[in-house]
């Protein structure tokens, strides 16, 4: 029976976090963690969820790119579009009119990410599978066919990709069976947010090493003495056998940059994370020269905005440490292109995932990647159900929608 959407709403959910600078770093002081949150309905009653994260102001710009596109989805049937993927996502990033806003990038490939996180989640559920599942038990021509690899075959073609899927094969089981009973390892940004003091940094680091973490992210940037002070404290405080990682959401010019985290290398960090502007390639390939002695990695996504940029990135080795992002690239369909890029360029994924749902989101990505392309991983646990967790919960939204919702109302 066909499943046809009738239906999408788009909400702009808003988080006050900046009042107490949860997911404050060295460019975004203040952010309000926020949502474009997406539900599609079909005739048959079904729902699929989607979302792209935003800090703040500026979520109802994405609400109003989603309801710019909704008219490109609303009336089609999921077997229809599923059917022909590739041609679905082009449909909504190719418009004649609206690419023109783009292309494939900024607000409205943010706004493409919410409503094919939606489509994606709303296959899912149809299957009664978990997203990770979906991808992992599809034929992998299947898989191809939702790639658009327009701009991209001269670093990965079709060919290529489907046969480092088919290769990735051998071993599948045993790492799916592996996943269910371990788990897939993660790093934790919770405890040194840049505006967080001291005394709060050595408290959530304290519970974070009790809960079992063994890998921390330091945000760094503004202000060097502060870094020296707050990276010094938190390697004293893990030891030397953890993992540190420093990001600096950039903030630094080239120069800058490499001479900054040269002063910072004592403390042993294995990335520094989007040390520049997130466009500059040949910026980024300068910086993971200079520090690779240092033994300090580039890493870098959560601003790049499609499958381009990240060809650019790997075919300059201007990253040794690929960042995905759910909610940045064109849902699935550009993150599978990412995955494969990655893995013929022998450069590890680490997803990002400091935001309103992209945690949830990623893990399904990951863990894709470990079983069914790159087969290498790093260890902590993982619940998942149905689709792509994306569902929030109708409360937390209503509360939380702006400005409308009694969070805000009584800010106001
Ligand atoms: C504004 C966000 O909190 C950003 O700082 C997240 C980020 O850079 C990360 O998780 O990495
Ligand atoms: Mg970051």
């Amino acid at each position: 029976m066909t499943k046809t959407i009738i239906k999408l709403t788009v909400r702009d959910v808003r988080f006050p976090t900046s009042l107490e600078q949860h997911g404050s770093d060295a460019m975004h002081t203040d952010p309000d963690y926020s949502v474009a949150y997406v539900v599609i309905e079909t005739d048959q009653g079904m729902q699929g969820y989607g979302l792209t994260f935003t800090v703040g102001r500026g979520t109802e710009i994405v609400v109003c790119a989603v309801e710019a596109l909704s008219a490109l989805v609303v009336g089609k049937s999921l077997e229809e579009i599923v059917s022909d993927f590739r041609g679905f996502y082009r449909l909504l990033t190719s418009d004649g009119q609206m690419r023109w806003i783009g292309p494939e990038k900024g607000v409205i490939q943010l706004a493409t990410a919410a409503v094919l996180n939606a489509v994606w989640d709303l296959w899912a559920r149809s299957e009664g599978k978990p997203l990770w599942k979906l991808l992992v038990e599809m034929d992998p021509r299947k898989l191809i066919s939702c790639i658009d690899f327009r701009y991209i075959t001269d670093a990965l073609t079709e060919e290529e990709a489907l046969d480092l899927l088919l290769k990735a094969q051998t071993g599948k089981q045993q790492r799916v069976d592996q996943m269910l009973k371990e788990g897939y390892p993660a790093y934790t940004t919770s405890c040194a947010w840049l505006g967080y003091s001291d005394q709060l940094l050595k408290q959530l680091c304290t519970d974070a090493l009790n809960d079992g973490w063994t890998k921390f992210k330091v945000k760094v940037g503004a202000d060097l003495k502060d870094d020296i002070r707050r990276c010094s404290l938190i390697r004293q405080m893990i030891g030397a056998h953890n993992t540190l990682m420093i990001d600096a959401n950039q903030r630094w010019d080239v120069g800058e940059a490499i001479t900054w985290v040269t002063r910072l290398a004592e403390y042993k960090p294995l990335w520094i994370e989007e040390p520049t502007s997130p466009d500059d390639i040949l910026g980024h390939a300068a910086i993971s020269k200079a520090l690779a002695p240092l033994g300090i990695g580039v890493a870098t996504g959560e601003q790049c905005h499609n499958r381009v940029m990240f060809k650019q990135f790997l075919q300059a080795s201007a990253l040794q440490f690929v960042q995905i992002d759910s909610c940045r690239l064109g849902s699935v369909n550009e993150n599978l292109a990412v995955l494969l890029m990655a893995h013929k360029f022998k450069v590890p994924v680490c997803p990002h995932a400091g935001g309103v749902g992209l945690c949830e989101l990623v893990q399904h990505l990951i863990l894709f990647d470990y079983i069914s392309v790159s087969a290498k991983y790093n260890n902590d646990p993982i619940i998942i159900s149905f689709g792509y967790s994306c569902e929030m919960l109708e409360s937390s939204v209503q509360t939380h929608q702006y400005p409308q919702g009694q969070v805000w109302k009584k800010l106001q």
